[in-house]
């Protein structure tokens, strides 16, 4: 397996005692199969001749007997990979999403989804009958040997065979995984943009969009309908030339078992019996060929996937250096996001004691809130780090890093749970601490006239209002004692109570020790709150000014 599927491979590597003991089985099961044809074989030549009633029962007994044990194995196979699949299924899903998550901060919202789909459909593929049919295949090399210690003559014309059928069966694998490929990433892309603008469904509606929009979705459908068509084809025409190979192989077989009888070289009982276990053998690539569908989506999955993990994959976390300036620390910081010629932020450097605020100003669109998420360890710097007490925020270990934390978004949004929970950030205990910091934002107050208090429920679909939404944020930015307080426009929505209530939250936060950083557009507004201004400038040029 290639390195691209690496984070696919790992999950499946630890559990490749399971899949060896599955190969075994694999073996036992084929071995079983293929026994039956031998059997006949001695009924034929040995019970017919001798005319021995009594050894035909012996051996329909064996047969009975070793196809019995052979359907047990079947079965206990089954439960085996399924058992393994569901395992492999909830590893991918916890590595897609922690990845998809992290690559989503790059401003791919709908990946996490995506990963998701993705799981389902390796799982799938996994859990249905391409595993087992790709275990099967050991039927084959069995099959030869059987076929040399009949007739060397036979093993040459079903190894000729095996050879044509994989070759069939890998042309069926590269033409038709492009266009599956090809409509996989268009639907994918086209279910994106469209449930991105449905999900606006107030303004879709209000201005009359929806039909330009469903419009825009019919071409690229038809598109994805094209691809699979192709994709189709090849593979019916494939699978087509597949059947007339096996056709073409136990007509070989026949031809060649009768040349021999004839020439007094094998018994009429090894002839059938070559003929039977020719097309047991082939049965599984057969099986291979007609999934195609289920494989080409499969690998498609993974490699989608493995893309993801790759790109999300977090930055090893190293220890807090010994001896690190307290407070913030922003080293040769350079900030140039994909596709920008100039940076946002060139060669920042600064330390930002304990116990200090900070207005972080500049025009619309200057790269205040980028500076802000890079402070966060969000967005990775093209050069120099950041350190709050010794730690690199990047390079951190998020558990530990985020309570030490407080952050306000300048789009601030709920996560689907309790007021009580979203302000305490979902731990267990705390209502003292959440109550707290509402009260110190002034959201004590709002949130005690939602109808269930504390207990109502935030979250995208919950119905609170932007300016209740705001307020719950900004007691979850400001609850427990953050170290590192980030505010992105913390003043708006908020009316002159608000204002004041925030600049006191402010100044209780400050005098404990934290460093607050806050995004404002009327920087000389805090002048009697804020030790300094971080102005930011065209082409990545800042300046630091004192306001003392
Ligand atoms: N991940 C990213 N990829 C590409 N461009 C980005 C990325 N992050 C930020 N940008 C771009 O950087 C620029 C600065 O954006 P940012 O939101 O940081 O500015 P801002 O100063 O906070 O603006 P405003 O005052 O309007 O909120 C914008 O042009 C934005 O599109």
């Amino acid at each position: 397996m290639s390195a691209a599927m690496s984070p696919v491979a790992t999950p499946v590597r630890a559990a490749l005692p399971v899949l060896a003991l599955c190969v075994l089985m694999s073996v036992a099961v084929q071995a079983s199969m293929l026994t039956t044809p031998l059997l006949t074989m001695h009924v034929f030549d040995g019970v017919l001749e001798s005319r021995n009633l009594e050894t035909l029962w012996v051996l329909a007994a064996a047969m009975l007997v070793i196809l019995l044990l052979g359907g047990l194995l079947r079965h206990l196979r089954a439960a085996m990979l399924a058992a393994l699949s569901e395992r492999v299924g909830r590893k991918l899903e916890l590595r897609a999403l922690a990845a998809s998550v992290r690559v989503a901060l790059g401003g791919e919202r709908a990946v996490a989804g995506r990963a998701l789909q993705d799981v389902a459909e390796l799982r799938r593929l996994l859990g249905g009958t391409v595993p087992v049919d790709i275990l099967d295949l050991v039927s084959i090399p069995i099959a030869l040997v059987v076929l040399w210690m009949l007739h060397p003559l036979f093993f040459v014309v079903a190894l000729v065979s095996s050879i044509l059928q994989g070759l069939i069966g890998i042309a069926a694998d590269r033409a038709t995984r492009g266009p599956v490929q090809a409509a996989a990433q268009q639907e994918g892309r086209g279910r994106r943009d469209l449930s991105g603008q449905l999900a606006q469904r107030e303004l879709v509606l209000g201005l009359g969009l929806l039909p330009v929009i469903l419009a825009r979705f019919a071409p690229m459908q038809s598109h994805v309908m094209a691809d699979r068509g192709v994709a189709e084809g090849r593979a019916r025409a494939l699978s087509g030339l597949l059947q007339l190979a096996v056709f073409a192989q136990q007509l070989a077989t026949v031809a060649v078992g009768v040349t021999l009888l004839l020439a007094h070289a094998v018994s009429p009982g090894a002839m059938i019996a070559a003929a039977t276990m020719t097309s047991l053998a082939t049965q599984p690539v057969v099986h291979l060929v007609s999934h195609w569908r289920d494989w080409g989506d499969g690998i498609a999955a993974a490699q989608r996937l493995a893309g993801v993990v790759r790109r999300g994959r977090a930055p090893d976390a190293v220890p807090a250096e010994a001896g690190g300036p307290p407070g913030l620390r922003i080293e040769g910081l350079t900030l140039r996001p994909e596709g920008r010629t100039t940076p946002l932020v060139a060669g920042m450097t600064i330390d930002l004691p304990p116990g200090t605020a900070w207005v972080v100003a500049g025009p619309n669109g200057i790269g205040k809130s980028t500076l802000l998420r890079a402070v966060l360890g969000l967005a990775a710097p093209e050069e120099g780090r950041v350190l709050l007490d010794g730690q690199d925020t990047l390079r951190s270990d998020r558990a530990t890093l985020g309570p030490r934390i407080g952050y306000l978004p300048q789009e601030p949004q709920l996560l689907d749970g309790s007021v009580l929970e979203n302000v305490g950030r979902f731990a267990a205990d705390g209502t003292g601490d959440v109550v707290t910091a509402s009260r110190l934002v002034g959201a004590h107050v709002a949130i005690g006239r939602l109808p269930r208090g504390y207990e109502s429920l935030a979250g995208p679909d919950a119905g609170l209002s932007g300016g209740q939404t705001r307020l719950v944020a900004l007691a979850r930015a400001f609850h427990g004692t953050p170290r590192l307080l980030v505010l992105d426009e913390p003043e708006a929505g908020l009316d002159n109570h608000g204002r004041a209530t925030l600049r006191q939250a402010v100044v209780r936060a400050r005098d404990g020790g934290a460093v607050v950083l806050l995004v404002s557009h009327d920087p000389a507004a805090w002048s009697d709150v804020a030790d300094g201004a971080l102005r930011l400038a065209k082409g990545g040029a800042w300046t630091q000014e004192s306001m003392a």
